[in-house]
């Protein structure tokens, strides 16, 4: 045996460049780069490493654990998880930053790996700076809040371990039924210390991803069903997008005439134009979608996971008539909501799928186009939604009186309404441009209005619905699709939360756009709190003299060194837009839009949550039993 004497960091780093997939006869390297910001569990090992010899692999310095893995998160979800970058962390708290992320990666099935630094493998110079000291367990470090987050963990206290540890990191990060976050956690004093290894675990290693095909039982019995079925109805999950489903999915749907409806991770793997298209399913859905879907009965959920958003609470569809049919790579999620299983791959089962059905079509004649007309003709209605300081209704409606959306309009000193704002956007950047968002009131409003012209445009992390997401995501984004402008949408408490990767983007002019919808405060919980009975409890952005906040956003930007706009009106923020675009650096456009304008639910779209069952409010007794009504006819599990 032929061996090479190397420190563990090293033999890490050495390892990460021989990585390749194997996708559709296409060969690529896997690890793209790594993402870091070094303290001192990392960087005199993993650190050193690097500085002698990246590889191929791209060093970029983070500004904080989750903000850089969120942006690695993203950067794989949107070259349909094909490559990574992997992230390197300190101990302590710099794992533990970590965790949130991890959650994100994992909801989302999103491979990312994850190399937390953990304490001394020997515990001689034990507590060392950061370290938790737990009286039942030294065994027990921060690290280990990872294992509920991660799809694969483990700790690496020997330089040997961390053969076999990569190894299996590796088969499931390139697993579609498992891919996920891969924890390798290292100790410190492990990281430098050296070893003799085998050569040939640093040769070239190829992961193929083959498409699995659906067995003849599973597609004679798929094929049934939908024969069988007078209205079926498409839900296209990330797992359609993932699997590359578009073109045999528009076929299915043209032959056969059956609407296609969409996830917020399956939006944009069809184009909104294709004509049975309908658009956003469930408690953000859009009304020709949610109307679809109370008359199928069959639905053919396709690469989706089914939450509560997708199916409102298990209330959106005819449960006592309707038929499931499950095309899925993960067993696990073919099983939901009482479906026939078909453990494939997206595309691969279509595609045997589609000849099957020669002769049948469905029952829904010209309703789709009717639904879809009416539903446009109601997306133009909220691209011109104009404040009056009079007589004002807005899209949410009976929370606010006309004095405090006044009182709003003065203080932010603005009239503008959210989706006036979010459709001239959507007029005016480049249709092959990106955009992502995770949290707040606009995905809610994305899912419903955005229409995307080019497959793929469309990145939504709502596994997750991670408020932080929005600007470190722009980062991994424009890192995987580096000649396409990239706008992020976020609201001012996202924003708030988490947007140091703005920095990161200015560091290395990778050129970002944050639109900044600010409405002075956490608008959609501030929405549902009154919708379920209370009142206005701390959700919105007041003094304690009960003034309302108004941060000069476009200034923090210009602080940072990007190039900043403020848009109050149509006519500010199309000129905003196309001057962004000019521009080589990174830029933020402030919006200050009015609160309640964003959208509202439509025909089905109800969630539940836990309202209280006792109270002293009228507003929360109705919303109890306005659930419990609701509850009668939902699928119990
Ligand atoms: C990390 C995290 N914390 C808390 C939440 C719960 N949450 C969801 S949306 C929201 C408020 C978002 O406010 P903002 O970004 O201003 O958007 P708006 O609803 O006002 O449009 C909160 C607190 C979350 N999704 N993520
Ligand atoms: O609680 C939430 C409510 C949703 O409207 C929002 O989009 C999401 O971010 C969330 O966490
Ligand atoms: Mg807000």
């Amino acid at each position: 045996m032929k061996t090479i004497r190397l420190t563990t960091a090293q033999a890490l780093i050495k390892f990460l460049n021989q990585q390749y997939i194997h996708v559709d006869g296409e060969e690529i390297p896997f690890v793209e780069g790594i993402f870091n910001i070094f303290g001192h569990g990392n960087v005199l090992g993993i650190g050193t490493a690097l500085e002698s010899d990246p590889g191929h692999l791209k060093v970029i310095q983070g500004k904080n654990e989750q903000g850089m893995a969120h942006a690695a998160i993203a950067y794989s979800k949107q070259l349909l998880r094909k490559k990574i970058y992997a992230i390197t962390t300190s101990s302590g708290p710099g794992s533990a930053n970590l965790v949130t992320a991890a959650g994100t990666a994992l909801a989302n099935n999103i491979p990312v790996l994850l190399i937390p630094a953990d304490t001394y493998a020997t515990r001689q110079p034990d507590p060392v700076l950061q370290q938790i000291e737990q009286e039942h367990s030294l065994a027990i470090t921060t690290n280990d809040a990872l294992k509920p987050v991660s799809r694969y963990w483990d700790r690496v206290t020997r330089p040997e371990q961390l053969m076999s540890s990569l190894i299996r990191a590796f088969e499931v990060m390139t697993d579609p039924a498992k891919a996920g976050p891969a924890t390798v956690c290292i100790s410190q004093d492990v990281e430098g210390e050296a070893y003799d290894f085998d050569e040939r675990f640093f040769e070239k290693r190829v992961h193929y991803i083959d498409r699995k095909p659906a067995s003849d039982r599973e597609l004679k019995g798929a094929a049934e069903l939908i024969k069988e079925s007078k209205k079926p109805v498409i839900v296209v999950g990330g797992g359609a997008k993932y699997s590359e489903a578009r073109d045999i999915l528009v076929e299915f749907s043209e032959k056969y005439n059956v609407p296609i409806v969409e996830t917020q991770a399956g939006k944009s793997t069809i184009e909104h134009s294709f004509k049975n298209n309908l658009g956003g399913l469930g408690i953000t859905g859009t009304l020709a979608a949610n109307k679809a879907a109370q008359q199928a009965d069959l639905v053919i959920g396709v690469g989706t996971r089914y939450t509560d958003f997708a199916t409102s609470s298990k209330t959106i569809f005819n449960f006592d008539e309707a038929k499931f049919l499950n095309v899925n790579v993960s067993r696990m999620q073919a099983y939901k909501l009482d479906g026939y299983q078909v453990v494939a791959d997206a595309r691969t089962a279509f595609e045997a799928l589609t000849p099957m059905l020669e002769g049948y079509v469905s029952e829904f004649g010209d309703t789709i186009t009717e639904l879809k007309e009416e539903w446009l003709a109601e997306r133009d209605r909220l691209s011109e939604v104009t404040f009056s300081r009079e007589g004002f209704v807005p899209e949410i409606k009976n929370h606010f009186s006309q004095e405090v959306m006044n009182e709003y309009a003065d203080a932010l000193g603005t009239e503008f309404a959210q989706t006036t704002a979010l459709l001239t956007i959507n007029d005016t950047i480049d249709p092959d441009s990106i955009i992502i968002c995770a949290a707040g009131s606009l995905p809610g409003d994305l899912q419903r209005l955005w229409h995307s012209s080019v497959p793929n445009t469309y990145h939504l992390e709502y596994g997750y619905s991670c408020m932080g997401y929005e600007v470190s995501g722009t980062l991994g984004l424009k890192l995987a699709e580096p000649t396409k402008e990239v706008y992020t949408m976020v609201g001012d408490g996202s924003f708030l939360m988490l947007h140091s990767e703005l920095v990161t983007a200015i560091q290395y002019n990778k050129k970002i756009n944050v639109l900044l919808f600010d409405n002075s405060g956490y608008g959609c919980i501030n929405n549902l709190q009154m919708d379920f009975g209370g009142g206005s409890y701390f959700c919105e952005f007041r003094t304690d003299d009960n003034q309302i906040l108004n941060v000069d956003y476009a200034k923090v930007a210009e602080g940072y060194g990007a190039k900043a706009y403020r848009a109050n009106t149509v006519e500010e923020l199309k000129a905003a837009l196309e001057d962004a675009k000019k521009q080589d650096c990174s830029t933020l456009i402030e919006m200050k839009v009015l609160p309640k304008t964003m959208t509202d639910g439509y025909e089905g779209s109800w969630w539940n949550l836990g309202v209280s069952e006792v109270s002293d409010r009228e507003g929360i007794q109705k919303a109890y039993e306005f659930k419990q009504e609701k509850l009668k006819n939902a699928k119990q599990y």
